[in-house]
């Protein structure tokens, strides 16, 4: 169904050291204000199965399997304080750098990347705060699928039938050509820097999106329980899935 992400022909330019050397970073964002939620504060605060949708989310990626050297976490410029004393209310001790986010999710990633002006070589992953249920072997493989091919992208093929709009209403689509896009979003850091450097167009809703004018995207298997909380029901759906599936 998908293109083998462990494809290991000796020619590609983005194999250049062994995978568990490559640096891999990790860029969390939750810059949002969550409007479809329509909750009191930002959904990436609300609390879920006793621990701020955040404070899951960080954990994933602050997993040692998974050798991430720095995880970024972006924030909403007025909630940075919010943050801190959530982390000291639930003993939130996941290791992690904090910066201001930007009015988009574009602006937000940007920000993030800037604070890894640093680093020139290496694996980013582009995450959202707001999926926390992603499975370690989601991660790991979208992490080394980018360090395979530039650039990498957890998707799902859709459950549902789909319909295209037209002028006299709408049409069938054929959903076996159609992916549901997730995060992580992994790609190597100076192509990613590259693609950022470019101007924002309203047509961007993913890192997918601004990198592919100058890089194709591979896809990788994602998992129907990587859910995005977007509107009140996603929090009842991910509760039950996270005390379900304890060791995702
Ligand atoms: N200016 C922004 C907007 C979004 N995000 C982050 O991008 C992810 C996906 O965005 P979405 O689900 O749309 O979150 P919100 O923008 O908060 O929600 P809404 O669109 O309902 O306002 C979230 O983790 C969100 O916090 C961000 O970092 N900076
Ligand atoms: C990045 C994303 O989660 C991929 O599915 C999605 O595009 C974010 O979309 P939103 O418009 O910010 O909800």
């Amino acid at each position: 169904m998908f293109a083998d992400p462990y494809d290991f022909s000796p020619s590609h330019p983005y194999r250049v050291s062994s995978s568990t050397t490559c640096p891999r970073f990790a860029i969390i964002v939750a810059g949002g204000t969550g409007t479809r939620m329509g909750a009191d504060r930002p959904k990436q605060f609300l609390e879920l199965a006793g621990e701020p949708v955040l404070a899951h989310t960080l954990r994933r990626f602050a997993e040692p399997g998974l050798n991430v050297q720095e995880l970024v976490l972006v924030l909403p410029f007025d909630q940075l304080t919010t943050w801190q004393r959530l982390c000291e209310q639930y003993g939130i001790v996941v290791p992690h750098t904090v910066v201001e986010g930007g009015a988009t999710r574009w602006a937000s990633v940007r920000n993030g990347l800037a604070h890894l002006a640093a680093q020139t070589n290496g694996v980013v992953a582009v995450h959202d705060g707001v999926r926390p249920l992603t499975p370690q072997a989601v991660i790991e493989a979208t992490y080394q699928a980018a360090y395979n091919h530039g650039a990498a992208v957890a998707a799902v093929v859709p459950k549902d039938s789909v319909r295209g709009l037209n002028q006299q209403g709408s049409y069938a689509l054929n959903r076996n050509r159609l992916r549901l896009v997730q995060t992580p979003q992994c790609f190597d850091i100076s192509l990613l820097r590259r693609a950022y450097q470019l101007p924002e167009l309203t047509t961007f809703t993913d890192d997918a999106s601004v990198v592919e004018d100058l890089h194709p995207i591979h896809l990788v298997e994602g998992d129907y329980r990587n859910l995005k909380i977007t509107t009140p029901e996603d929090m009842l759906l991910a509760e039950t899935l996270l005390l379900r599936y304890s060791n995702l």
